[in-house]
């Protein structure tokens, strides 16, 4: 079953050519790998799938039996997108909140450990190292359980250690029939996690 088609797109940005006539299909329940060399076109991608920029020619097919609703696509780029002045508890609050997703607070704690994220919770976000950061940006994304992870350079400033914790998280999400597709120019990575390459 496939979750995505990608048929014939093409991207322009003024005069500049992205990408031309890209077709692929992203099957569901798939751990999936975007590769191309800097400036391919893969944020663009992303991008394109989120309709956060116009295609020029082509479609993309999403398959609307899996995704109904805004938050069943999970879009982590490459920036860190938080509250600074917020404590991590209080951003997974805040995420909760505005889905009118109800957690008491012990279901909060879980979350919090679940993600790696108990013993920063009561720090700002702005206090937050860059790994930090994108473990709280994981868990406020992965707590609306999206059915498909778009993930861009995600694991970049990640150490070995939190990486080997967070690959258990997402090896599990796939294992339950969900899908990423991740970017990364870290070939370890590709090479543990890729169950399927796509080249742009
Ligand atoms: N808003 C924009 N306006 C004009 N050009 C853009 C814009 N965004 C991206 N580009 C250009 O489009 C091309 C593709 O960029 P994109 O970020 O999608 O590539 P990428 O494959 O994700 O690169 P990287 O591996 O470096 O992250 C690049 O040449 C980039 O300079």
């Amino acid at each position: 079953m496939d979750i995505l088609i990608v048929k014939n797109l093409t991207k322009r940005y003024g005069d500049k050519e992205v990408f031309s006539n890209i077709s692929f299909t992203i099957p569901k329940g798939k751990f999936i790998f975007l590769c191309g060399e800097n400036g391919s076109g893969k944020t663009t991608l992303f991008k394109a799938i989120m309709q956060m920029v116009k295609v020029d020619d082509g479609k993309i097919l999403i398959d609307d039996s899996i995704i109904k609703k805004k938050t069943d696509i999970c879009f982590i780029t490459d920036q860190v997108i938080l509250y600074d002045n917020l404590t991590v508890c209080e951003m997974l609050a805040l995420v909760l909140d505005i889905n009118d997703i109800k957690k008491n607070t012990s279901q909060k704690q879980e979350i919090l450990k679940h993600f790696y994220c108990e013993e920063i919770k009561n720090k700002k976000i702005k206090q937050c190292s860059l790994g930090m950061k994108k473990r709280v940006q994981l868990m406020c994304g992965m707590v609306l359980e999206p059915k498909l992870m778009l993930m861009d350079e995600f694991f970049s400033g990640i150490d070995s250690e939190k990486y080997e914790e967070i690959k258990i998280i997402l090896k599990e999400y796939v294992k339950n029939g969900n899908t990423v597709i991740m970017t990364s120019h870290i070939k370890k990575i590709r090479q543990e996690l890729a169950e399927l390459e796509i080249s742009m």
